[in-house]
């Protein structure tokens, strides 16, 4: 079942500088999906777009075959009940001042989900790893790859059907880094993942289909392990030579 369509999108943040040309991919249920490329190929572009955050210039993003509309309240809220963000900074995502209760509850308020939010935040803490008692203490007594749980718990607590990743494991030292893969592997049984990610290596751990993008254009996409095995475009082939080979 296609989640999201998005149909030859072209945006630019000036009219001069067109930053995506022609993108046309689809997020399926159940399916992983990695957004690959370079610094500055419109990886973070367009996941502002599927955010709601920029509007595409032309072409259009569809959410259950619905075209997405900023100005329909309803459409919206119950995209962003379905769709939720985790980004990369784990440092500056969370807000200091609020204790990890306030932070995780943040999209069941903002959705005005019903129910006992008490019970969704301990769930969730627990799908993340983190223990119970964390609901009461605030970010700064965590490390970074706790802050990425507690980022994490707060995306999947009102049970999306799609998580957004944007380098969300960038910042993260290699043994957190595995683990985190681990653990959105784990959370992927349930939520879809579209992951961001300069990181050919990150994105093949856990996404069954990539897309690789060059300067705002889509140059390869299809099957991950079709992608590995047989490379078509010289920049996928650049893009693979730089992926660190682990030692056996
Ligand atoms: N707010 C903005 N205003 C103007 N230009 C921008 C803005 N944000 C990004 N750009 C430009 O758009 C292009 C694509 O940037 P984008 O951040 O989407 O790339 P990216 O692939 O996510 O890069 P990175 O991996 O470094 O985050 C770049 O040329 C960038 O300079």
């Amino acid at each position: 079942m296609t989640l999201i369509s998005v149909d030859s999108v072209a945006f630019g943040y000036s009219r001069k500088e067109p930053v995506l040309h022609d993108v046309s991919f689809t997020v399926k249920k159940g399916v992983n999906l990695g957004l690959v490329g370079e610094s500055g190929s419109g990886k973070s572009t367009i996941l502002k777009l599927l955010l709601g955050l920029e509007r595409p210039s032309s072409g259009v993003i569809r959410f259950e075959g619905q075209p997405m509309n900023l100005n329909d309240r309803e459409f919206m809220r119950r995209y962003r009940r379905a769709v939720q963000a985790v980004f990369q900074d784990p440092y500056s995502s969370l807000d200091p001042r609020q204790k990890v209760e306030a932070i995780i509850a943040e999209p069941l308020r903002a959705l005005k989900i019903p129910g006992d939010h008490r019970a969704a935040i301990e769930q969730a803490l627990a799908d993340v790893g983190l223990p119970v008692d964390a609901i009461s203490r605030y970010p700064h007594e965590f490390s970074g790859g706790q802050r990425q749980r507690i980022a994490l718990a707060r995306a999947i607590v009102a049970r999306p059907q799609l998580v957004l990743a944007d380098e969300a494991v960038s910042a993260l030292d290699l043994s957190t880094r595995i683990r985190i893969v681990d653990l959105l592997k784990d959370l992927s049984k349930a939520i879809t993942i579209l992951l961001v990610s300069h990181d050919l290596g990150v994105v093949a751990a856990l996404c069954e289909e990539i897309i690789i993008l060059e300067k705002g254009r889509i140059v390869e996409a299809g099957r991950t392990e079709d992608i590995l095995a047989r490379p078509q475009h010289p920049y996928t082939r650049k893009l693979l030579a730089s992926v660190p080979r682990m030692p056996a």
